[in-house]
């Protein structure tokens, strides 16, 4: 499964706990990330991520047009609903993006504890349904 991952700044931390514990889960998927959140998973876990640009240069849109293209299959974006964002409409653009293609979104650590076990458990396997044999991209 091709999985991202994105993490405003004051959920990084979380974000780096999160994939730490379920790393054994996570190292058998394609991973892609913003580039600030992906650079800093790289550093703690070592798990091979590819990055895009960062969350306000237009990272979350590349993440966009990924699941617009039926290459994400799952997304994990632990938001900060405290903080002002100045990329505010490509953070909505990107949650929305989500729904009209029904890719399961987790939003915070609670829901990704859920994602992540249902993941390995084989909840998601009908993306592969959703993928039929169309070309998609694994890794860049
Ligand atoms: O801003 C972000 C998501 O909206 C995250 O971007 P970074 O991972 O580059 O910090």
């Amino acid at each position: 499964m091709n999985i991202a991952l994105i993490a405003h700044d004051k959920k990084k931390d979380d974000m780096i706990r999160f994939v730490v514990a379920y790393k054994k889960i996570f190292e058998k998927h394609s991973l892609f990330a913003t580039g600030t959140t992906g650079t800093k998973i790289q550093e703690a876990t070592g798990l091979d991520v590819h990055r895009f640009c960062s969350g306000p240069l237009g990272g979350d849109q590349e993440i966009g047009a990924y699941i617009a293209n039926n290459n994400m299959d799952m997304v994990f974006f632990f938001r900060d609903p405290l903080t002002a964002q100045p990329h505010e409409p490509d953070v909505t653009a990107l949650l929305r993006l989500c729904d009209v293609y029904s890719v399961p979104l987790a939003t915070n650590m609670g829901t990704g504890e859920v994602l992540i076990r249902g993941l390995e458990q084989g909840d998601i396997d009908w993306r592969n349904i959703v993928h039929g044999n169309t070309d998609r991209v694994t890794e860049i």
